[in-house]
């Protein structure tokens, strides 16, 4: 619906000349017009074609305005009401306003002008409504753009397919397995492209009871099937002029995919139970974590599908193959935590890091993202340690990759650790060192780095002075137990 789309507006009153006059009063000023005689034909209207605004008259026989006003604001919070009262009634109508209804008109009406003027400030108002709701989603919309983490190389090239294909309305399809950020992929699609101010519509096709897939999708006429009592938008409509993201496309039916495939076409799609033909302007974006291959030579998906499907794919690399990314994902989560919990943020030991990096995460972020939480939960001092992690993470061998240890305290020899040279150590000329310092939060880096001087330096000037203390004590300008404790201090810190 655009903003000078026609306002639908649906006239409730008993009286059928009044009916009849505000209906050519306001079709005559560009409204698109229907009408009940009472509150039962309203509320059957209201859940056929929804309209924005309803003129509701206060005082009818059997169901009153009252009764509509309710019924409309509990199950379409967002139509408008305007009720409509004799002069003598103005407490009933003020009342009304205070039950939700939006404004009141008194009978006999000022003038037709008064009477349109109502109704299209009540329009007005559900659309400033749904614009503001819209924008909010695409704020949350945006955070969440601001959740796909990662600098691995690997994320690296999401990140430039997305900006690729974010301006295009080809079709994307996102392959990836599960709890790899597919959907986040999607949202950031959405977001970049020039519908990020529409709606964003996901859909996990798997979990929609094989019957009802079509209709979810394409909506359905009343009456369509056995417990189809009222007509219903489908998906494709609600997401027109958006994006709508076909999560788990593999499991469709293969009589859903022929229409999938036809909207995709041509845009065309049809409601169930009926033969007209409704076009959509919708950017479709899909994802599976299954084989399609494997699937069309199963015979349960449309080869012709796929391709319609597989115009621009993107493939969303599991965790253990960026496994760079583990510790920025794991201090995300834990701020992500510790706000949402309203703690104190939590640090990870090097062994408990290790492990997380380790560890093969068949479940990918989404698994890591509930192994954190497990630790944030039951570490109870301000440190995640080893212990504090869930069994499966514990138990990955820390030789898993390349035997080396992680730490930042593992500089290469020549040289002193200073700033320079441990964030050098993220480069390639010192490639066993793994750990990204400015990935960690300012307390932790800054320990991590104190702990690498330490250690560098100690090891350095001991080994100049052949490993013996003292010597080495007054090569460091210091005395025989101050040195000696900061030795001591790096052993209890390993
Ligand atoms: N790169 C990432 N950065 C931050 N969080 C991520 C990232 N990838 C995934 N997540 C988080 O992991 C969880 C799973 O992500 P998502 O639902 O997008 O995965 P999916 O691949 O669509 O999974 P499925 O195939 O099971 O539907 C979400 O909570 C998401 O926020």
């Amino acid at each position: 619906m655009t903003d000078d789309a026609m306002v639908r507006v649906l006239i409730v009153d008993d009286e059928a000349g009044l009916r009849r006059s505000l209906a050519r009063i306001l079709a005559a000023r560009g409204f698109s017009v229907e009408m009940a005689e009472d509150g039962d034909r309203a509320i059957e209207l209201l859940e056929q074609n929804e309209p924005e605004v309803i003129l509701c008259d206060l005082m009818m026989p059997k169901m009153g305005g009252f009764e509509v006003l309710e019924h409309t604001k509990r199950t379409h919070p967002r139509v408008e009401v305007v009720m409509m009262t004799a002069h003598a009634d103005v407490d009933s109508a003020v009342a009304a306003v205070k039950s939700g209804a939006y404004d009141f008109l008194t009978k006999p009406f000022a003038s037709n002008d008064a009477v349109a003027l109502a109704v299209s400030k009540a329009a007005d108002h559900k659309r400033l409504v749904e614009r503001a709701a819209r924008l909010e989603e695409r704020l949350v919309a945006h955070e969440r753009f601001g959740e796909l983490v990662g600098t691995s190389g690997k994320m690296q090239a999401v990140y430039r397919l997305i900006e690729g294909v974010a301006s295009a309305t080809s079709t994307v399809l996102i392959l990836g397995e599960s709890g790899t950020g597919k959907e986040l992929v999607a949202r950031a699609i959405h977001q970049h492209s020039a519908r990020a101010d529409r709606p964003f519509v996901p859909v996990n096709c798997a979990a929609i009871p094989k019957e009802l897939v079509e209709s979810e999708l394409f909506g359905h006429v009343r009456g369509a099937f056995t417990g189809a009592q009222s007509a219903r938008t489908g998906l494709f409509e609600a997401g027109n002029s958006g994006t709508l993201f076909l999560d788990e496309v593999g499991d469709l039916p293969l009589a859903a995919q022929v229409k999938l495939l036809r909207a995709l076409q041509d845009g065309e799609i049809k409601r169930v139970g009926s033969d007209e033909t409704r076009f959509v302007d919708v950017r479709v974006l899909a994802a599976t974590n299954v084989d399609l291959q494997q699937r069309i030579a199963d015979g349960t998906f449309r080869r012709d599908l796929y391709y319609r499907l597989n115009v621009i794919p993107i493939h969303v690399p599991p965790l253990r193959e960026r496994d760079d990314d583990i510790v920025l994902l794991t201090h995300h989560v834990l701020q992500k935590l510790a706000r949402r919990m309203g703690r104190a943020p939590k640090r990870v030991s090097a062994e408990a890091m290790e492990a997380l990096r380790a560890y093969a995460w068949p479940g990918n972020v989404r698994e890591l993202e509930h192994a954190v939480e497990h630790a944030f939960v039951l570490a109870t001092g301000e440190r995640i340690e080893l212990g504090d992690l869930p069994q499966m993470a514990q138990q990955a061998p820390s030789s898993s990759r390349d035997g080396r240890d992680t730490d930042v305290a593992e500089v290469p020899r020549a040289g002193l650790p200073g700033l320079a040279a441990l964030a050098g150590s993220m480069e390639p000329q010192a490639p066993h060192v793994r750990f990204d310092l400015f990935a960690l939060p300012y307390a932790e880096a800054k320990r991590r780095a104190m702990k690498a001087f330490d250690d560098g330096y100690v090891r350095e000037v001991l080994s100049r002075s052949g490993g013996n203390l003292s010597a080495a004590a007054r090569h460091a300008g210091l005395d025989r137990s101050n040195f000696r404790r900061i030795v001591k201090r790096r052993k209890t810190a390993e």
